[in-house]
Order: C-alpha cells, then sequence, then structure tokens
C-alpha cells in the first residue's frame, strides 16, 4: 500500500511527543512535517529524532524570510539536514526565493504564498487588496519565475494555481479540515477530498491527526478517504 500524500504538521511541545507521533502517523502518510515550534525549541536533531528508521520524508517548514544573502546563508545550513522540502515566504520577492534555491540544490522550495489563516479581511487590513485567489495567483507566478519547485497555498485557491503554473509545480495545501472539523485558526479551509480532486500534491494537517485520541488512526481513515478520491 503506497502511503497518502499527507504531510502531518509534528506542532508539538517536546520531542517525545513529535517522535510518537512521527511513529504513528509514518505507516499512513509521505511525510511529516517540522515547524517552527520544534525546530526552534530542538535545533538540527529534531529532524532525525522524527525521521526515525522508517525513512519518511521530512518537510522542514521554517518559511525564510529575510533579505536574500540570509535566507541563502539559512537554507545552505538546513540543507546539510536534507529535508524534502524547506519553506521561503513568497513575499521575500524573486531575489530571495532565488538564493534559497540556489542555496539548497538537493531540497525542494516551497514558496507561501497567503498563510491560510488569514481571511479576506485580514489579507485586505494588511493592504492586499482584491479577493485573495488574485493575489495567491500573483505571488505563485513570482515565485515560479524565481525558480521555486513547489508553492503552498490554501485548498480554496489550489486549482486556480495549478490552472497557472502547470502540472510540473508541486502544490501544498495547509488549511485541511476533515468534513465537520473546527477550522481553529485557520481561516480558508476545504475538505482533504477537495484539495485532492482540485490539484493539491500534498496535503498538510496537524490537530485533526494529532489531537486525535489515536493519531494513527485519524491519519488512516484520512489517507483512506484519499484513496477513494484518486480511485474514482
Ligand atoms: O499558509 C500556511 C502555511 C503553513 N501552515 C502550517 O501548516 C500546519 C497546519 O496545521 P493545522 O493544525 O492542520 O492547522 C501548521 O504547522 C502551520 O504552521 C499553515 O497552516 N498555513
Amino acid at each position: 500500500m503506497t502511503s497518502a500524500p499527507i504531510a502531518v504538521a509534528l506542532d508539538a511541545p517536546d520531542l517525545e511527543t513529535a517522535a510518537r507521533w512521527a511513529a504513528l502517523v509514518t505507516p499512513h502518510v509521505s511525510t511529516v512535517k517540522v515547524g517552527l515550534e520544534l525546530y526552534l525549541r530542538y535545533g538540527p536533531d529534531v529532524i532525525a529524532s522524527v525521521r526515525g528508521a522508517t525513512g519518511v520524508q521530512v518537510f522542514l517548514d521554517l518559511k525564510l524570510h529575510d533579505i536574500p544573502n540570509t535566507v541563502s546563508g539559512a537554507a545552505r545550513a538546513v540543507a546539510r539536514l536534507k529535508p524534502a522540502i524547506l519553506t521561503v515566504h513568497a513575499a521575500g520577492g524573486r531575489t530571495m526565493i532565488q538564493a534559497a534555491v540556489d542555496a539548497a540544490p538537493h531540497t525542494r522550495i516551497a514558496a507561501v504564498t497567503a498563510l491560510t489563516s488569514l481571511s479576506e479581511a485580514d489579507l485586505e487590513r494588511i493592504g492586499v487588496r482584491g479577493p485573495a485567489g488574485d493575489a495567491v495567483r500573483r505571488l505563485a507566478v513570482e515565485a515560479v519565475g524565481a525558480g521555486a519547485q513547489a508553492l503552498v497555498c490554501s485548498p480554496r485557491e489550489v486549482a486556480a494555481v495549478r490552472a497557472e503554473v502547470g502540472p510540473e509545480i508541486m502544490l501544498i495545501t495547509p488549511g485541511v479540515r476533515p468534513p465537520g472539523a473546527a477550522a481553529q485558526d485557520q481561516a480558508r479551509v476545504a475538505t482533504p477530498e477537495r484539495a485532492v480532486a482540485d490539484g493539491a500534491d500534498l496535503l498538510v494537517i496537524g490537530r485533526p491527526i494529532t489531537g486525535a485520541a489515536d493519531p494513527g488512526a485519524a491519519a488512516a481513515a484520512i489517507a483512506a478517504t484519499l484513496r477513494r478520491v484518486v480511485s474514482g
């Protein structure tokens, strides 16, 4: 059985919890994601801990956003950990994204377009006028032009982004919630079924899995749903 295209967000307060979640979900999913909470607390050692013996892909979600020289150095520093994916903010601009791509040639650089926690009203308040989808598409085109091999967007925009950037770019969607699950701090959300049907390649799912009584069973259930969508 092939594992489902899900990156489980290991947003845990301690390494033991993150490693336990990783062990429970890796039979069912392709990827585990390390974000700021774990990386800032434990540093590079966290990668080996969550990778375990299984060789599951590790997605390092640091959302780098700084001047190109600084991002280049940061990307080079983490490239030695061999993450499959590393995030940068698309809003950092072309030169910054290109710097990350050049500094980590064996890692897929994914550009985060507009955070899925931002509603249209939030985006308007920070000066992003018009429908969220328009801004996301603009940022996506810029990022791909700079060499990003993957994009992070909400599942609500994934069909439009796919139409804009074509089939080769990996589209990654956080803001995924199973039917009936609470959105929590996410604003632009959709179900796993919709995300995949609209063209997402990798679904980032955290709390709906890690907050479940049995994270392994929760991951298996969502993986089974995705298999049904894919097999029609
Ligand atoms: O736009 C973005 C970019 C990254 N994230 C990250 O994804 C997970 C989502 O976790 P949930 O518990 O499923 O909400 C989290 O690690 C974020 O840092 C995102 O949500 N939106």
